[in-house]
C-alpha cells in the first residue's frame, strides 16, 4: 500500500473508531488545548473543566468568607478521608482504607517503614524493583537504613522467585515507568505472602488506567498519585492504602497530630487515630486537595473495565500506526506486546530521542522523553481518542522524513 493509502485507511479506521467509542463524550469533561495531542497524561492529566469553578469557590468563600469556619462547615477536616473513599473505587478498596495527602514519596515513607514494624520477627531484606522510579528506590534504602533491613533490588522478571524466607518487605511499582510494562499484581502479592513477606506497589501508573483489585487480591499497602490518569493537577496530593486488616498494627514513622485519636485534645502523649486518618501527618494542602476532590467528578457513571478495554484498544492501535509509518528500524518497541503485560503508554527506543520528541511537541503531539533514549506516549482514554492516536504515529513517521 502507498504511503497515502496506508494514511487514508488508518485515518478512516480511527474515524470509524471513534464514532463507536462509548466513551469518546467524555472528552467534553475536560479542557484541552485545541490542535494539540495530548499523550502525556503518565505524567500530568488534563485538566477537568468543572475544576476552576470549584477552586474558585473553595478560595473565594471557603477561604475568604468561611475562614476559619470552613474546616468543619466546608468539610476540610474530613477531606483526606472523604475522597480517598472516591479514590478507592478506581483502586478496589472498599471505603476506609485509602487516605489522601502528602506526596508519593511522603507515603511511601510512611508504607515501607510501617510495613517494616509489622514484618514478621527476624527477617532482614526489603526487596525493590531494580528498574524502579527512582524516589521509590531512594525512600526504599532510607527506610532499609532505618529499621534494620538490607535493601535488595530485583529485576521484576525474577521478582517471585527472589521472595524467600528472610524478606521482610516487598515494594513494587505496578506499571513500570519507562518501558509500560504492567506487573502481576495478583500473582507477586500472592507469592510474596507465601514467602511470608508483607508487599506495597506503587499505582502511580496504573490508577485510573486500569482495574487493580487491592482488595480482592489482599494488598496489604499502596501508594499512588493523583495528578497523572486521576486528573488532580500538578503536585496534588497523593494517596495510601492500608488494608484493614493492618490499620490497628500500622506504627506510622511520621505520627503527627492530625494522626492523633483526639487532635484537639493536644496532649503530649501520642494515641493514633483508629482507620484511615492513622496514615495522616499534618494539615492537609485544601486547596489542591479540593481541587482533586472536584476533578475525580470526571469518573461519574465511568467503569475502570471500560477505560482498560479502550486504553488496550488505543494503544494497539497506535503500535499498528507506528509499524506502518514509521520507517523500518527507526524505533524499537520497548513496551510489551502482551496485553497483560502492558500498561497505559506505549514507550519507543530511538536514537536521539530528545531531539524527537522535542520535533513531536513542535508539531503538536506532546508526549515525553525519558533518560536515555526512551519517547513515552501515555494514553488516557478519558480524553484521547483513536484519530489522536493515529495522528501521532503519522507525525512521528513524518519527523522521520
Ligand atoms: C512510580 C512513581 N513513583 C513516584 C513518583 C513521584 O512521586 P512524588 O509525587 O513524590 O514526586 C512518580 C512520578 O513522579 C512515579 O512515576
Ligand atoms: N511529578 C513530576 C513532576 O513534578 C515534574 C515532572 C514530571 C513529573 C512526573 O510525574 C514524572 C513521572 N512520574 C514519570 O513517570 O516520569
Amino acid at each position: 500500500m502507498s504511503d497515502t493509502n496506508a494514511e487514508t485507511d488508518l485515518a478512516e479506521r480511527a474515524a470509524r473508531l471513534d464514532a463507536l467509542d462509548g466513551l469518546a463524550k467524555l472528552r467534553e469533561r475536560f479542557t484541552l488545548p485545541d490542535g494539540v495531542v495530548y499523550l502525556d497524561g503518565n505524567s500530568l492529566g488534563a485538566l477537568p473543566a468543572a475544576v476552576p469553578d470549584a477552586l474558585t469557590d473553595v478560595v473565594r468563600r471557603q477561604w475568604g468568607e468561611l475562614l476559619i469556619r470552613s474546616w468543619d462547615e466546608s468539610g476540610w477536616w474530613t477531606a483526606p478521608e472523604r475522597i480517598g473513599d472516591l479514590i478507592a473505587p478506581l483502586v478496589g478498596a472498599a471505603p476506609g482504607q485509602v487516605t489522601v495527602g502528602d506526596s508519593t514519596s511522603v507515603n511511601l515513607f510512611k508504607a515501607l517503614v510501617g510495613a517494616a514494624r509489622m514484618a514478621a520477627p527476624g527477617r532482614t531484606k526489603l526487596l525493590v524493583d531494580a528498574t524502579t522510579f527512582p524516589t521509590d528506590g531512594y525512600i526504599a534504602g532510607s527506610a532499609a537504613r532505618l529499621t534494620g533491613l538490607d535493601l535488595v533490588p530485583v529485576d521484576p522478571a525474577d521478582a517471585p522467585g527472589a521472595f524467600d524466607g528472610d524478606t521482610a518487605v516487598v515494594l513494587l511499582n505496578h506499571v513500570d515507568y519507562r518501558s509500560g510494562r504492567l506487573h502481576d499484581l495478583p500473582g507477586l502479592t500472592a507469592a510474596a505472602h507465601a514467602a511470608g513477606a508483607l508487599i506495597v506497589w506503587d499505582l502511580c501508573h496504573s490508577a485510573g488506567a486500569l482495574p487493580v483489585g487491592l482488595d480482592a487480591h489482599g494488598v496489604d499497602l499502596a501508594v499512588g498519585c493523583t495528578y497523572k490518569y486521576l486528573n488532580g493537577g500538578p503536585g496534588s496530593p497523593a494517596y495510601v492504602y492500608v488494608a484493614a486488616r493492618h490499620q490497628g498494627a500500622f506504627d506510622s514513622p511520621l505520627p503527627g497530630w492530625n494522626s492523633h485519636r483526639e487532635p484537639f485534645a493536644m496532649t503530649p502523649g501520642y494515641e493514633p487515630a483508629e482507620g484511615a486518618a492513622r496514615a495522616r501527618v499534618g494539615t492537609p494542602d485544601i486547596l489542591s486537595m479540593l481541587a482533586l476532590e472536584s476533578a475525580l467528578g470526571v469518573w461519574e457513571g465511568v467503569a475502570v473495565e471500560d477505560v482498560r478495554a479502550k486504553s488496550l484498544a488505543l494503544t494497539d492501535f497506535f503500535l499498528e500506526c507506528v509499524a506502518r509509518y514509521v520507517p523500518e528500524g527507526k524505533v524499537e518497541v520497548v513496551t510489551p506486546a502482551g496485553h497483560a503485560e502492558r500498561g497505559s503508554q506505549v514507550s519507543l527506543r530511538t536514537e536521539g530521542a530528545r531531539e524527537v520528541m522535542a520535533e513531536l511537541i513542535s508539531r503538536g503531539v506532546v508526549g515525553d522523553f525519558r533518560a536515555p533514549d526512551v519517547l513515552r506516549f501515555g494514553f488516557t482514554p478519558l480524553y484521547v481518542g483513536f484519530a489522536d492516536a493515529e495522528r501521532a504515529a503519522r507525525t512521528l513517521g513524518h519527523v522521520f522524513g
